[in-house]
């Protein structure tokens, strides 16, 4: 699907609607699209261009389908990958739950990926702390036992998006 020389394969997982393309679209191309939600179908790839430590290293993203019935093809995507970005949405507790399936699944096939729980769309809680269905405190406990990193995002805003993953 893409020629380019890849560095660094990172796949974005989690439950569909959480913001995982929007997520890559800031991330990538500075923006947020609105608009209607349109789901993944299968995946998409995105690669980023990066200067670290005095030389271009290629982000190849692959930005996975959230909706269970697209589940074995994520599988595909998450292989070989050097960090996967397991996302959830503040707002929706449930989104939460599905992240500790795809940390599972990680932990059992790709011991060597390293883990980003990322929860998204913190623009809902700035005028409204009551949307916040998943505390930050024991997300942070989860992450200190699976040795993740932990950060919230907004893909809306930008939020954290292109500060979260600077340690790749
Ligand atoms: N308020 C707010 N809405 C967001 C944010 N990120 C995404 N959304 C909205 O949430 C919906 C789903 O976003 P997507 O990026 O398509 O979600 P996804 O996780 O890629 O969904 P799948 O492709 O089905 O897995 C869209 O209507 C987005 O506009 C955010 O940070 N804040």
């Amino acid at each position: 699907m893409s020629g380019q020389r890849v560095d660094v394969k990172v796949v974005m997982l989690g439950k569909e609607s959480v913001g995982k393309t929007s997520l890559v679209e800031r991330y990538a191309h500075h923006r947020f699209l609105q608009g209607p939600y349109q789901n993944t179908i299968g995946a998409a790839f995105v690669a980023k261009t990066m200067y670290v430590g005095g030389r271009n290293l290629t982000l190849g993203i692959w930005d996975t389908a959230g909706s269970e019935r697209y589940e074995a093809m994520s599988r595909i995507y998450y292989r070989g990958a050097k960090a996967a970005i397991v996302c959830y949405d503040l707002t929706d507790s449930s989104s939460f739950d599905r992240v500790k399936f795809w940390v599972n699944e990680l932990q059992n096939f790709e011991e060597n990926c390293r883990l980003y729980i990322c929860g998204n769309k913190s623009d809902l809680l700035e005028n409204d702390k009551s949307q916040r269905q998943v505390d930050f405190h024991d997300v942070q406990d989860y992450a200190e036992e699976i040795k993740a990193y932990v950060c919230e995002t907004s893909s809306k805003t930008g939020q954290s998006v292109e500060t979260g993953p600077a340690e790749l």
